[in-house]
Parts: structure tokens; C-alpha cells; sequence
């Protein structure tokens, strides 16, 4: 059974890379019209998580449900209808075509998943652009952006077909403090402005908090923390409290495991 305040349910997931184990009956639900940030150590699984709800990755047991369909098992036209009418998805990289200008790149999945009329189309655009700042520069080439401005066009991209869920990877790396800023206060702004599901990866702790109603903290292929900011920073959970505080050492500790260290130094001598 499926809940309709949750958009995604992920369901006792195994997915395996080659012969490692990366999910282990992962079980996690993202309420609908939220942020949530899917936090957790380096390699441990965000984007594949993201990319199982996308339907990019299969899991190899469990179910990834979306809007109570499960992704996992849907034809690959159906898949195609879903991802197109009702996710958009913002990755590091932005995969903004190089050759089109800022209008024409947002422009660009209205042309090929409708048939609306030119003079709509060019609404739509601009109502995007302006969302993200970039009325202005609907002329500019990618080449002729900075890094904060081609994320915000690919942003712009991202909600020209109004999606109704829509997840950011790492979508403040590389940015400065001005341009970080900007994000930030467009995927709250979008999240509130157009009641969006927004799941978002992200390794920066103090910025995801500000915006995230809730954090997942994913770690050994599993969810240890689940909860708003203030509850997962007074939780009980030392490791999750290790990881949004980044203390050096704690549960998940400084020093590799070693033999004793004066037994070490001495066996030198010997
Ligand atoms: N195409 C691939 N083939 C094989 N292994 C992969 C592939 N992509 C990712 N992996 C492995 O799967 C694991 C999870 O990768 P993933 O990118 O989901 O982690 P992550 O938590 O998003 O990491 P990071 O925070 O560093 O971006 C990693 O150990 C990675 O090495």
C-alpha cells in the first residue's frame, strides 16, 4: 500500500554494483511538497538512490515507488511519460546544449515533448527565465555564462514542464558564496511557489539545513537518520550527529584501524 503524503517509497532495496553490496532492504519514504536532503559519506550511495527513483537504475530486489508506481517495473514508454511530464532533474553537470543559446536550451524540452504553439512557448520560456534571473541573458550562450548562471538555466530547464518532483545532485559544488546564495533561495522558493517534491543531494551540510524540512542521512546501505535538522542535531544517533556536526573523529573514526601505536613505534628499534 502506498501513502499518498509520501511521493517516493522506497521499499527493502538491494542494488548491487558488480559483486558490492550498495543498498541492503533500504526502506525510505520522501513526503510530497517537501525538501528533503540525502545526505551521507562520499561513495555511499546518493546518486544511485536518485537515479533508482529516475528509473536510470534498477534495484535488484525491493520496489522504488513514485506516485504509488513503481518505477522499477514500468514499461520503458511509461518510464518516458513519467520522467517527462512529472520529474525534472538538476545534476552537477549541467548538460546544457553548448551550441543553443539560454532561451533555445530551455526552450528545448517543450519543442520536443509538446505541441504547443511558438508565441506559448516563448511565454512559457521567459516565465522560467525570469524565475531563475536570466530573462536578460535569454540570448547568452553557455560558453559566455558563469557556473552560477548556466546551474540557473539548467534550473530553468529542469521546470519548463512543470514537474511535480525534482531532484538536485550536488547542485551547490563549485559555486561561490553570491551564486550558492542564489540557488539556495530558488529551490526553496520553487519548493514553495510550486509545491514541488525536491530531493536534493548534497555534501554541504549548513546549506542543505537551511532549506531542507527534512534530512536523510544514508550510510552502509542503509538510512541511519531520518528527521528535521534540529531533530537529527539532538538525536540520539551519534554517527548521524558526527556527520552534520563533521566532527574529525566519533563512531566512524579518525585512524584507520592500526596495531598499537607504541608497539609500532618500538618494533622499529628492534
Ligand atoms: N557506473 C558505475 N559502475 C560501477 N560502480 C559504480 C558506478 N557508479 C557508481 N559506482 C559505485 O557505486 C557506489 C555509490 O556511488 P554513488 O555515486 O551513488 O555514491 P554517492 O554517495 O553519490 O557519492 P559521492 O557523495 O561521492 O558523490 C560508489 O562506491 C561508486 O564507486
Amino acid at each position: 500500500m502506498s501513502d499518498n503524503n509520501n511521493h517516493v517509497e522506497v521499499k527493502d532495496v538491494t542494488f548491487y554494483r558488480g559483486k558490492r553490496k550498495i543498498y541492503d532492504g533500504l526502506n525510505v519514504a520522501f513526503p510530497r511538497g517537501k525538501i528533503t536532503a540525502i545526505m551521507g559519506p562520499s561513495g555511499t550511495g546518493k546518486t544511485t538512490l536518485l537515479r533508482m527513483i529516475g528509473g536510470q537504475l534498477k534495484a535488484d530486489s525491493g520496489e522504488v515507488l513514485v506516485d504509488g508506481s513503481n518505477v522499477g517495473t514500468m514499461s520503458r514508454g511509461d518510464l518516458f511519460e513519467l520522467r517527462k511530464n512529472k520529474m525534472g532533474m538538476l545534476f552537477q553537470t549541467s548538460g546544457l546544449f553548448t551550441d543553443l543559446n539560454v532561451f533555445d536550451n530551455v526552450a528545448f524540452p517543450l519543442r520536443t515533448h509538446t505541441d504547443l504553439p511558438d508565441d506559448m512557448i516563448r511565454d512559457l520560456v521567459l516565465m522560467k527565465l525570469e524565475a531563475v534571473g536570466l530573462r536578460g541573458a535569454r540570448d547568452l550562450f553557455p560558453a559566455e555564462l558563469s557556473g552560477g548562471m548556466v546551474r540557473r538555466v539548467a534550473l530553468a530547464r529542469s521546470i519548463a514542464m512543470d514537474p511535480e518532483l525534482i531532484m538536485y545532485d550536488e547542485p551547490f559544488t563549485g559555486l561561490d558564496p553570491i551564486s550558492m546564495g542564489m540557488i539556495l533561495r530558488l529551490i526553496r522558493g520553487l519548493n514553495e511557489a510550486l509545491g514541488l517534491t525536491s530531493l536534493l543531494v548534497s555534501h554541504d551540510v549548513e546549506e542543505s539545513c537551511q532549506i531542507a524540512d527534512y534530512l536523510c542521512i544514508v550510510s552502509g546501505g542503509k538510512v541511519i537518520g531520518f528527521g528535521t535538522p534540529d531533530e537529527l542535531r539532538n538525536g540520539d544517533n551519534a554517527e548521524v550527529r558526527q556527520f552534520l556536526n563533521g566532527d574529525p573523529d566519533g563512531p566512524v573514526p579518525f585512524h584507520y584501524p592500526a596495531d598499537d601505536y607504541r608497539a609500532d613505534l618500538f618494533a622499529g628499534e628492534a
